[in-house]
């Protein structure tokens, strides 16, 4: 494996993750996109000698419901920005007794029962597939793994998400039908977060931060706000510190993904030359400089 420059690290906070803390050298990025704006400014600054990028999801105060985040514009604007890798950190019910709440869950699979939310830069006059067979990056989860691991957090190496379109919570009977369907975790942001990734060759790693029982759980209580919130601020210090070992263990020469993601392009796009649409054209070329010039 050949190294090459160093890792420009992108965080997208979720649900009571609005800021990181050390950061040095700061600056704040206001970025239009071709999909227009990201949910809030960019923070890029150094942590522990690596360059870092934070973007809360729900903009700063959680002004912005699931189903209206820019996921586009935010990814595209991270792209832009020159994120290399991206950890995403999201709230999650679990359907596993195992997983309980102040744990976290390293997702490697999705279900995806969001409704409502444009999932693709590409369409018409630039079409593409890309591959979702194994959505996540494998080589970035293992170095978050390695690294909550060395923070003494009760890691699960694999899970499960099941993304709902919300903003309520489900049902008692759909609770029992994702457990049933064998998923682990329970949230509303990750899709079309971790598809957008993907299509921007951008390594993808997510943490579920284990919030409650969603309910189905017969002794625990039903998920509300109060307390999803309540186990946040328990464990919002944590995600934060985990963030600063994962910057340590990746400063240095990076190394491209093991499973090629930073090269799905080559292969997933599939319209002819001549038939593709200028402005089609124009507006990826922002997440696809590579292979669009
Ligand atoms: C505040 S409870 C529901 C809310 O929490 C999760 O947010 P995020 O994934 O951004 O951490 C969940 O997906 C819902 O948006
Ligand atoms: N049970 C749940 N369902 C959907 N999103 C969540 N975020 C945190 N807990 C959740």
């Amino acid at each position: 494996m050949t190294a090459s420059h160093g890792v420009t690290l992108a965080i997208i906070g979720g649900s009571g993750l609005y800021q990181i803390d050390g950061f040095e050298a700061v600056s704040s990025h206001r970025i239009e996109t071709p999909w227009g704006r990201p949910s809030d400014d960019i923070v890029e600054g150094q942590l522990e000698g690596i360059k870092v990028l934070f973007l809360p999801r729900h903009g700063r105060g959680h002004h912005i419901a699931p189903s209206d985040i820019n996921y586009r514009a935010n990814i595209a604007a991270l792209k832009m920005l020159g994120a290399t890798d991206l950890v995403s950190l999201s709230a999650c019910g679990s359907f596993r007794e195992e997983m309980a709440p102040g744990h976290f869950v390293l997702v490697d699979q999705f279900i995806d029962r969001t409704k409502s939310r444009p999932s693709s830069f590409f369409g018409s006059g630039l079409v593409a597939h890309v591959s979702m067979a194994h959505p996540v990056c494998a080589g970035l989860t293992g170095r978050v793994r390695d690294a909550a691991e060395e923070d003494g957090l009760t890691v699960h190496a694999r899970g499960t998400y099941l993304a709902i379109e919300g903003p309520q919570f489900s049902s008692l009977a759909e609770s029992q039908l994702y457990r049933s369907w064998g998923c682990d975790v329970i949230g509303m942001t990750a899709m079309p977060e971790a598809r957008l990734a993907r299509e921007a060759e951008l390594p993808y790693a997510l943490v579920g931060m284990v919030t409650d029982y969603d309910c189905w759980h017969a002794e625990e209580e039903a998920v509300s706000v109060t307390n999803v919130l309540e186990v946040l601020s328990g464990n919002a210090e944590k995600a934060r510190h985990l963030v600063k070992t994962l910057a340590t263990r990746l400063a240095g020469p990076r190394h491209p993904s093991p499973d090629g993601i930073e090269t799905v392009l080559d292969y997933a796009l599939v319209t002819a030359d001549d038939k593709r649409d200028p402005a089609m054209v124009e507006k990826c070329r922002v997440i696809a400089r590579r292979v669009l010039g």
